[in-house]
């Protein structure tokens, strides 16, 4: 059967003008059978998602604490309800039964913890399911609702970070049998523990929902409609003329995803990848673009297609006499990060220097007791953490063939009067980091942008 899984991100579906433009989109292609959805995201610029005033609830209001202002627990449940309720409305769809169940689940439950949390997090997918199931139904498409907790979208029992189990894909082909014209929607992001017990998978996890059907039902391709025309160059947000890349690979997606290109999840090309089923990122506010499309191959006419950047990014140097020469002191200082659950980025080593670098938000309430824990297991002489860095990420198979490439970034640093802090080329030869400053970052990250990708 030849169909289509497509995604609609928080954006797509953050309020009724846009939920109507996804109906336009499914109908327009009747190979569009699998529509995944996420939870209402920002309406406004200045707006939250409604997944983060979940957290909030969940977390008695202390979810955005660390933000510049603070929002209570009843105005997040506040903000939720008269969501719902609004697109409801809008939509003119029946909002009791909803808002009742949805009351309900915010109000009463008697869960703690993470499984509070992940419970709490699910349910902007799960009643955005429900209300664009109905309004499909109402507009006279045949929809209908396949909830993760029924077909058994299984997750191992890490509550907010769960991760897929073998025996869901069996689950999704049982489940989605295509007989007629049936239209089946599907709340991203969640699924279940095998105790029955609602798990999520990582931020941004309905992309994840999105490749794990498509690659159960072999799927002819996943599209993941958002709200911009494509993958750029860089990031939009910091370098507003730069070009959609019409076409990427897996691999090269997945190093620009997982490096700040937070337009698709790092980890959602994987399973696609296997069956080599192609994605195509698309505008739900301008689907007549062809968007990127990402494939297995390409054939590179140019050796970089694009550059990602990672800000709040911390070094912590370590210094030992002889430190290389030590069978497994690699090994036991990235065991004690595991323990920490600090995740490491790059390594930099020397015959007496290592540099790790993390994710200074990682380091939060733990620098004191990690550095303790290094030094005591590995009699370290200096431990120095230095904050604030940016680790820039350039990326292209066509650099395989010329690596020479590395010298154009460079000079144009050079040139431009831009120190860089650290440096690295991947194993792999198709990408390169550049640690600077990150108060220099952006200046960097144009003048690498300007000198090696603007046509
Ligand atoms: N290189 C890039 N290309 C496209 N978008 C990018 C890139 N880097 C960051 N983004 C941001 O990703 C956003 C889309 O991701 P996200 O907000 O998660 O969408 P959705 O709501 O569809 O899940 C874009 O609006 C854009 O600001
Ligand atoms: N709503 C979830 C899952 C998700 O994928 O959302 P989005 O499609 O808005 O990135 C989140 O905010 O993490």
């Amino acid at each position: 059967m030849s169909i289509k899984v497509c995604k609609f991100g928080g954006s797509s579906v953050k309020n009724s003008s846009q939920i109507k433009k996804v109906l336009d989109i499914v109908k327009e292609d009747k190979k569009r059978r699998v529509i995944v959805v996420s939870a209402p995201g920002r309406d406004e610029i200045f707006d939250e998602k409604i997944t983060d005033h979940l957290l909030n609830l969940a977390k008695e209001g202390k979810h955005f604490s660390e933000h510049p202002y603070s929002i209570k627990k009843n105005e997040s449940l506040n903000t939720i309800l008269s969501k719902f309720k609004t697109l409801c409305d809008e939509l003119k769809i029946d909002n009791k039964e909803i808002l009742n169940e949805l009351k309900e689940d915010l109000e009463n439950s008697t869960l703690k913890d993470k499984k509070r949390e992940a419970f709490f997090l699910s349910r902007g997918e799960h009643y955005n399911a429900k209300i664009i199931c109905e309004f499909f139904k109402k507009s006279g498409l045949n929809t209908i609702l396949k909830l993760p907790e029924e077909f058994k979208f299984i997750l191992n029992g890490n509550f907010c970070d769960g991760k897929i189990q073998e025996e869901s894909y069996t689950n999704i082909q049982n489940t989605f049998t295509f007989e007629k014209d049936e239209i089946f929607i599907v709340p991203g992001f969640y699924g279940i523990t095998k105790e029955n017990e609602i798990a999520v998978m990582s931020r941004g996890g309905s992309d994840l929902s999105g490749g794990e059907i498509a690659y159960a039902l072999d799927a002819d391709m996943y599209e993941n409609w958002t709200d911009t025309n494509g993958v750029y160059e860089v990031d939009p947000r910091v370098i507003s003329n730069a070009n959609v890349i019409p076409r990427l690979t897996f691999k090269e997606i997945r190093l620009l995803s997982s490096k700040g290109f937070n337009v698709f999840h790092f980890n959602a090309m994987l399973n696609c990848k296997k069956r080599k089923i192609p994605i195509n990122i698309r505008n739900t506010n301008n689907p007549a673009h062809q968007g990127t499309m990402i494939l297995n191959e390409r054939v590179p006419m140019e050796n970089l297609v694009g550059i990602a950047k990672l800000d709040n990014m911390a070094s912590i140097h370590i210094q030992k006499n002889m430190l290389a020469d030590e069978i497994g002191f690699t090994a036991e200082l990235l065991k004690i990060f595991e323990e920490f659950n600090v995740n490491t980025y790059h390594y930099p080593t020397d015959k007496d220097d290592i540099a790790i670098l993390v994710d200074q938000e990682d380091l939060k309430g733990n620098i004191n007791n990690l550095r303790r824990a290094i030094e005591k297991r590995l009699f370290t002489n200096t431990i120095t953490v230095t904050y604030h860095l940016s680790i820039i990420t350039l990326v292209g198979i066509g650099l395989k063939e010329n690596t020479f490439t590395i010298v154009d970034a460079i000079t144009a640093l050079k040139n431009n009067n831009i120190s860089f802090e650290m440096f690295d080329l991947s194993p792999s030869k198709i990408s390169f980091h550049i640690g600077v400053s990150q108060n220099i970052s952006e200046a960097a990250l144009k003048t690498l942008y300007e000198h090696l990708i603007k046509k």
